[in-house]
């Protein structure tokens, strides 16, 4: 693909730009003034409460719905415009989808020849990781088999961006650890993959930077360790007043807090469903939130 200059910030290339960007299904807004800027080299995690619009939003990131107003800047394209060259670019694994009454090998011969740097090697490679049978019909195989044949296809694919939908739903237990040292492994600094999840238990390690979609609006993108940086969680068996603290919860042995971290400061790192806790909890009512 012939890619346009893209903008740099902090050395990254900003390969999704989204701005003041309106949408509705209905008579109600979905999203409202959002912004939302994605750099190059990272596997972001977007989360966010059932209904916040997850999956409408990498369908606007992937050319399949369009906005009504601001815009959106897909490698330097109008995903609207659904450009061969930038589709070729961009693959997209669903939360659910039908698959074609086909074997997984000739789903591969079929769909292949779409991506330009597609890793024939690394397919079957991942294939095998995932303990699947190309020869076997696709239309006959579990939700978690049809995931691991589409998610090893979306890593051979070698796209600039890879969107996955709830990609952990339906693996079994052994499998979700598979698809963290895969996804990790296909990862390269020419690449951006998006995550949407509820399953962050399962994401652990591997999303980071984290974008948080609230109220028609990215409420928070940035790196869990930045927020690490200003703040801590500790344990105190003294239950604190909820207007002295900005972040609380019970937990087995007494409450967890949130404070801003000092030189002395000694608790543990905010897990992700804290993180994501705490932004919502914080955009209730504080202005500017945990940044
Ligand atoms: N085709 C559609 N027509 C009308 N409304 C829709 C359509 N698709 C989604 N919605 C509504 O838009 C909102 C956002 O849906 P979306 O699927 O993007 O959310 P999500 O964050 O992915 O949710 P979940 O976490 O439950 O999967 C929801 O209120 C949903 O009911």
């Amino acid at each position: 693909m012939q890619e346009n200059a893209l903008a740099v910030q902090d050395g990254q290339e900003v390969v999704v730009h989204m701005q003041d960007i309106g949408f509705s299904y209905t008579e109600n807004r979905l999203f409202n003034h959002l912004d939302l800027e994605i750099r190059r080299g990272n596997i972001y995690g977007l989360l966010g409460k059932n209904g916040a619009g997850k999956t409408t939003l990498l369908k606007i990131l992937s050319g399949q719905l369009f906005i009504e107003e601001g815009e959106t800047k897909v490698l330097g394209e109008n995903p609207q415009k659904r450009s061969p060259s930038l589709l070729s670019e961009i693959f997209y694994l669903p939360e659910e989808f039908p698959l074609p009454k086909m074997k997984a090998s000739e789903y591969l011969a079929m769909r292949s020849p779409f991506y330009p740097r597609f890793d024939h090697g690394m397919f079957a490679q991942y294939c095998r990781e995932f303990d699947i049978d190309l020869n076997q019909r696709l239309d006959q195989m579990s939700l978690g088999q049809k995931k691991k044949v589409l998610l090893s296809f979306g890593l051979a694919s070698n796209t600039a961006l890879l969107i996955l939908d709830e990609p952990t739903n339906g693996l079994d237990i052994p499998s979700k650890k598979q698809f963290r040292q895969t996804v990790a492994s296909a990862m390269t600094e020419q690449r951006t993959f998006i995550i949407s999840t509820h399953q962050v238990r399962d994401m652990e390690n591997l999303i980071d930077p984290i974008i948080i979609l609230h109220d028609g609006k990215v409420i928070f993108n940035d790196t869990v360790e930045s927020v690490n940086e200003k703040y801590v969680l500790t344990l105190t068996t003294e239950q604190p007043k909820a207007d002295e603290v900005m972040y609380t919860e019970k937990v087995l042995g007494g409450w967890m807090v949130l404070s801003e971290r000092t030189d002395d400061s000694e608790g543990k790192p905010l897990d992700l469903e804290t993180l994501f806790n705490v932004i919502i909890e914080q955009s209730k009512g504080s202005a500017g939130g945990v940044r």
